[in-house]
């Protein structure tokens, strides 16, 4: 197979802005199938230090996109000229999910159970792969023509080496050191307090980042806040949130089992197959996992 190059695409308008990056929605010219390319300036990768990440990135992708698994953008090629890094991935129509949540205010128990029970078989396929996102949030959940969602962006990804072999189970293990990153990652408000205090890496903060979010789709908004972000992060490290009046029960229930400081704690954290216990928590009842993919989406009104 030749080797795709931007003459192979026509580039539309932009979709997406990163700090090094730019998204454009595209189309092959040969296939005249649509395709989100992210572009990526050479020079500005160097500034600002980010080879590391553009590399873990990619890796991240390559694992995912031959796994299988339709939750994750799928990555279709790479190739580069002399400025530019180009990633030609899925061009998910209906964009992020928080436009959706902003526009309806507060989601329904039905699409609350429906979408972050997607975003959690998400997370088992991505753990069970060894990765992490770590940096999960509303805008990196992206919403294709059917409406089921694409989890993107592994800019902050880790995956774990054999030398981390850091899952929630090791970690339990008391002689087992916690493996240090030394790289502040993720974006403020659903970043896990392991990542701002011990730099711990583990998949347990995805799940706080989870409760983040199911706490956002019901509220409107992240649990922690704050104009500061030394008073954002003081916030969460003493857990200071509170639930608004009319909070579903048994979802307030599920987020305080997720939003617990210690991540050996978090439920899910201690199961043999991933996440049986939070599949079996009350606010699932009567969600089918198994066929989440093929079931219609709940309309968001
Ligand atoms: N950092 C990254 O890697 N970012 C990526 C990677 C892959 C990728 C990616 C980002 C995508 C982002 C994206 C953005 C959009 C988009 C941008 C602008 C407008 C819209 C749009 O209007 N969608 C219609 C949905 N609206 C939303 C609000 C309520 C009414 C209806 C979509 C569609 N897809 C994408 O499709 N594929």
């Amino acid at each position: 197979v030749t080797k795709r190059n931007p003459k192979d695409y026509i580039f539309g308008k932009v979709i997406g802005e990163g700090s090094y990056s730019t998204v454009y929605l595209a189309k092959d010219i040969h296939t005249n199938r649509e395709h989100a390319i992210k572009v990526c300036e050479k020079q500005q990768i160097i500034r600002e230090k980010k080879r590391e990440q553009v590399r873990r990135e990619k890796d991240a992708l390559n694992i995912l996109s031959n796994s299988g698994s339709s939750l994750f953008v799928k990555l279709y090629c790479t190739f580069q000229d002399t400025e530019r890094l180009y990633f030609v991935m899925s061009y998910a129509k209906n964009g992020d999910l928080l436009p959706y949540i902003n526009k309806v205010g507060s989601f329904d128990a039905a699409c609350t159970r429906f979408y972050s029970g997607e975003i959690l078989r998400a997370l088992e396929h991505l753990h069970d792969l060894n990765i992490m996102h770590r940096d999960l949030k509303p805008e990196n959940i992206l919403l294709d023509h059917n409406m089921h969602i694409k989890v993107a962006d592994f800019g902050c990804s880790k995956i774990l080496e054999q030398t981390d072999a850091v899952d929630n189970q090791s970690i339990l293990d008391e002689n087992n050191p916690r493996q240090r990153t030394n790289s502040f990652v993720g974006t403020a408000q659903y970043v896990s307090p392991e990542l701002l205090t011990e730099k711990t890496i583990s998949p347990s903060s995805d799940l706080w980042a989870l409760g983040c979010i199911i706490y956002q789709m019901i509220a409107g908004l992240p649990p922690f806040r704050s104009r500061s972000e030394y008073m954002l992060f003081k916030k969460i490290l003493n857990l200071d949130y509170v639930y608004p009046d009319g909070f579903n029960a048994d979802a307030k229930d599920l987020v305080q089992k997720l939003l617990v400081l210690d991540p050996n704690e978090r439920l899910g954290t201690k199961d043999d197959q991933r996440y049986t216990s939070i599949r079996s928590h009350p606010f699932y009842n009567g969600l089918d996992f198994d066929t989440l993919h093929v079931t219609n989406p709940p309309p968001i009104y």
